[in-house]
């Protein structure tokens, strides 16, 4: 899908962090429309304080954020930017259909009194086809794998439509084979002009999905640019490591379409 010059979210020396106390500093990001970006980094370096931080969930400390032309403060919408949260599966008491758990996705958008009509029914079954589930509509969630459930939980967060789609390692966790079905889901969404934020450890899996990597160290960005150039730095890395010439990490070979 061409990506298109208008930006959806522009960062500019932005911090955020919890109670007052910043996690990641000085961030200057800007991310068009179309884009799908892997967010990488080591464990603790503070990706996921980054993507919530898009969506309100951590604080924004300071610099500018805006998101869809609005600064973050002020965005009052906010199932334009969907979010599949980290490491969250369905089990452990939920008892609901996989349209239960998918419609639950449109409830902000409706007044308290109105129950979900055709038009959301129509948006639930169009959400549960984007993540090829739609044959499993009516089984309860807990008979589902883990890699299905998170399927269930990215058409949760497509059902209301939004702009931006963050997901915090969305193939974490799964055997193989899901993760090759979520990559394939990943897939189609990018290629209907999705802008995504992927936080991952698993860029393999996301091979030929990804346009462009920013890598998060120690609350910085170490890196932005594209997945060739990626593996560029990550060799540079290596060797200035004494690890030899164009050694390359599993990731950033990976990296490369
Ligand atoms: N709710 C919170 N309150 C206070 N500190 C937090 C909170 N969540 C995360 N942190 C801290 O922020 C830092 C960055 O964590 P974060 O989860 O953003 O890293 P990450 O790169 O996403 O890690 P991982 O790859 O392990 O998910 C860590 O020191 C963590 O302890």
């Amino acid at each position: 899908m061409p990506v298109s010059t208008s930006p959806v979210l522009e960062l500019h020396r932005a911090a955020f962090g919890y109670r007052g106390r910043a996690v990641v500093t000085d961030v200057d990001l800007t991310v068009h429309r179309g884009e799908v970006l892997a967010v990488l980094g080591p464990n603790g370096s503070g990706k996921t304080t980054l993507v919530t931080g898009l969506l309100g969930l951590s604080e924004h400390l300071s610099g500018d954020v805006t998101v869809l032309g609005t600064p973050l403060a002020r965005l009052r919408d906010r199932t334009r930017v969907g979010y599949v949260p980290q490491r969250h599966t369905l089990t452990g008491g939920v008892r609901a259909t996989v349209t239960e758990v998918v419609t639950t996705g449109l409830l902000s958008g409706l007044p308290w009194w109105r129950p979900p009509g055709r038009r959301e029914r129509a948006a639930v079954d169009a959400a549960l086809q984007a993540v090829g589930l739609a044959d499993r509509a009516r089984f309860d969630v807990e008979t589902l794998s883990g890699g299905q459930q998170r399927r269930v939980l990215i058409a949760r967060a497509l059902v209301a439509r939004p702009e931006v789609l963050v997901m915090d390692e969305p193939t974490a966790g799964v055997d193989r084979a899901s993760q090759l079905v979520l990559a394939g889901v990943l897939q189609r969404l990018g290629e209907a002009g999705t802008t995504m934020l992927v936080v991952t450890h698993e860029l393999t899996a996301l091979r030929g999905i990804v346009d462009r990597i920013v890598e998060v160290e120690s609350g910085h960005l170490t890196f932005d640019g594209t997945p060739e150039g990626y593996a560029v730095h990550q060799g540079e890395l290596a060797r200035a490591a004494g690890r030899g010439p164009g050694v390359l990490s599993p990731i950033a070979d990976g990296a490369v379409r």
